[in-house]
């Protein structure tokens, strides 16, 4: 009889779940649950209304993901709940929530339903840009060790930045949370009854240190005094390493999922992160980009080097045994998904529908006759801000090269242009600061989908790409953690490095950078760097500036 384990990965809007066969890590069946909250960054479920830069998600979402997901897997498959050895969970990060100590996230409690910060702060949640800008300067004034280890600066999107807006803003929820706590690690809790804590998110979004643990209470006392005992007040000190079990399935979450209680669960982990076994990367000098909503960059090495303007490295942070870098972009696909919900006509539309063909593939059908820089538009990927290499969540997009010929389809090939040559910049960053980058290889839903932007961004960045061999590589991550955590005695494995070995997947197809085309696109990059640094490293601070008179109208 064939032993199973199912990975759940946590999107931005979706969650989802595969079971796999551990022997080969087949796929049997997957299933999909869309968040009905979705991303809250225009208004509470009361109507309450966000301001700038908001970004909320809804934890009763996450625990739905179980209830639709897991039945749905075994009742597709066929399996024996008997045979379903581990569970792993993916999530987004820096994706965090206020709880009580029982676990009950505030904004289930009807005296906060109405209170913004009570609610989960999404990964892309960028209101707290002053808070991020006080954590480095303060950090850079006292000369802390660690701001080195995150490029230099850290970003309004990790853990310190989220905690002090709600102390700042809401002190009444600061002081009812018991906790705060990374949704990996709530779902995890959820799901077995037991508070954990992931070396992973711990390291990359928090700041901490497998032997140096959190930054030290007089930092976060100059801060704020208010945030002198923060870490022991409200994280839990407690981190597991990931690949260990969290715990056994409740029999409450049994009953409701269909599966046996006590079923191995392991450690919360990222969506980013998880996935680097999926495509079998055991070793150093492998690029994996995660690119859906968001791109995330992952490298391990086996040296340590401090590298600016990346999110961060964290030793044993992706696999034991080596320093694993990540570096980011903050929007990728959403640039897409802003663009055919904004800027796309009605007869495109219709087009589309008349060819039976989604918006976005209809784009890439048109925008794939063209040759690199034929449309004359080039455009800088920030409709989300910078993470890497510049970490500025205040600068904007913009596209240059614009005339009364321009169509669509030219502006969408430019964003999708734009993203690569972040990506290049990113690529370059790590060569030029001691992190030697030899393959690339992508996953997540754009490299799952679109033939179209791989062969560009081979020709962009010059290298052979590899593709996950997996639709849902995070999630078949996941699940190769759970059959780590279950171990061999259980039908799992003892170790990543054979799991990754036996589970992981690549496709047959490379995407080979085209000699032609990547000549042109040599000077377009070399553009797209001039406008990089001019609009970015302060030469023109245009952006900023419209951001704060934008700001200073909606009060
Ligand atoms: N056919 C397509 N080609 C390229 N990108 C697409 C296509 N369809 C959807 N997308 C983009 O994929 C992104 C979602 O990626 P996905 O990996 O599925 O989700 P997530 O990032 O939330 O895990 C969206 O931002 C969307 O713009
Ligand atoms: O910060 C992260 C990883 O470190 C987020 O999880 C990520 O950027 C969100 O990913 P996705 O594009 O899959 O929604």
């Amino acid at each position: 009889m064939g032993k199973y384990t199912i990975g759940i990965d946590y999107g931005t809007l979706s969650g989802r779940a595969v079971l796999v066969d551990v022997a080969d890590g087949r796929e049997v069946a997957s299933s999909e649950f869309k968040y009905p909250h979705a991303v809250m960054d225009e208004a509470l479920p009361s109507g309450r209304k966000l301001g700038v830069d908001w970004a909320l998600q809804h934890p009763q979402d996450y625990l739905d993901v179980l209830y639709h997901t897991i039945p749905e897997v075994l009742r597709e498959s066929g399996a024996d709940a008997e045979d379903i050895v581990g569970v792993g969970i993916d999530f987004t990060a820096c994706t965090v929530l206020p709880v009580k100590k029982d676990g009950t996230p505030l904004c289930f409690l009807p005296e906060y339903q109405d209170e913004p910060n009570a609610y989960v702060k999404l990964w892309k949640h960028h209101a707290a840009q002053n808070k991020a800008n006080r954590i480095n300067e303060t950090a850079e004034k006292r000369g802390e060790k660690w701001l080195a280890r995150y490029g230099g600066k850290i970003s309004s999107e990790w853990l310190f930045a989220k905690i002090w807006q709600i102390l700042d803003e809401s002190p009444e929820v600061y002081a009812a949370m018991d906790r705060f706590i990374e949704a990996a690690d709530w779902i995890v809790w959820q799901l077995t009854g037991v508070e954990t804590r992931n070396s992973c998110t711990a390291g990359y979004k928090a700041l901490w240190h497998k032997r140096g643990g959190y930054p030290p209470r007089e930092y976060f006392a100059a801060l704020d005094p208010r945030l002198e005992h923060v870490v022991q007040e409200k994280l839990g000190t407690e981190i597991l390493p990931l690949g260990s079990r969290a715990g056994g399935l409740t029999p409450e979450i049994a009953e409701k999922t269909g599966l046996v209680p006590g079923t191995a669960v392991a450690v919360g982990n990222v969506d980013a992160h998880v996935c680097v076994p999926a495509v079998k990367i055991c070793g150093a000098g492998k690029v994996l980009a995660i690119m859906g909503t968001s791109t995330c960059h992952m490298l391990l090495s086996e040296q340590e080097q401090a590298v600016p303007g990346i999110c961060g490295y964290v030793e044993d942070g992706i696999l034991p045994g080596f320093y694993g870098y990540e570096a980011g972009q903050s929007c990728v696909g959403d640039h897409f998904a802003w663009f055919v919900k904004n800027c796309v006509p009605e007869s495109y539309v219709e087009q589309a529908q008349k060819e039976g063909l989604d918006i976005q593939v209809y784009l890439q059908k048109l925008a794939g006759k063209q040759k690199a820089g034929e449309s004359g538009l080039l455009a800088l990927d920030w409709w989300n801000g910078n993470r890497s290499v510049l970490v500025d969540v205040d600068l904007t997009g913009m596209m240059l090269g614009m005339t009364l010929q321009t169509k669509p389809e030219e502006m969408y090939r430019a964003l999708v242009e734009a993203t690569a040559f972040g990506t290049r910049t990113i690529i370059e960053n790590f060569e030029k600061n001691g992190v030697p980058v030899d393959e690339f290889y992508a996953a997540g839903g754009i490299a799952e989908k679109s033939p179209f932007m791989m062969q560009i961004y081979a020709d962009i960045i010059r290298k052979p790409i590899r593709i996950s061999g997996s639709k849902q590589g995070s999630a078949l991550g996941a699940a190769i953690f759970g059959a780590v955590a279950a171990g061999s005695e259980a039908g799992g494995y003892d170790s990543i490095f054979e799991a990754a070995e036996k589970m992981g997947k690549l496709k047959d197809v490379v995407y080979m950078p085209n000699e032609d085309e990547t000549k042109t696109y040599d000077l377009l990059y070399a553009e797209y760097t001039r406008l990089h640094d001019y609009f970015g490293r302060g030469g023109n601070n245009v952006m900023k500036t419209l951001k704060r008179i934008k700001k200073e109208h909606e009060g």
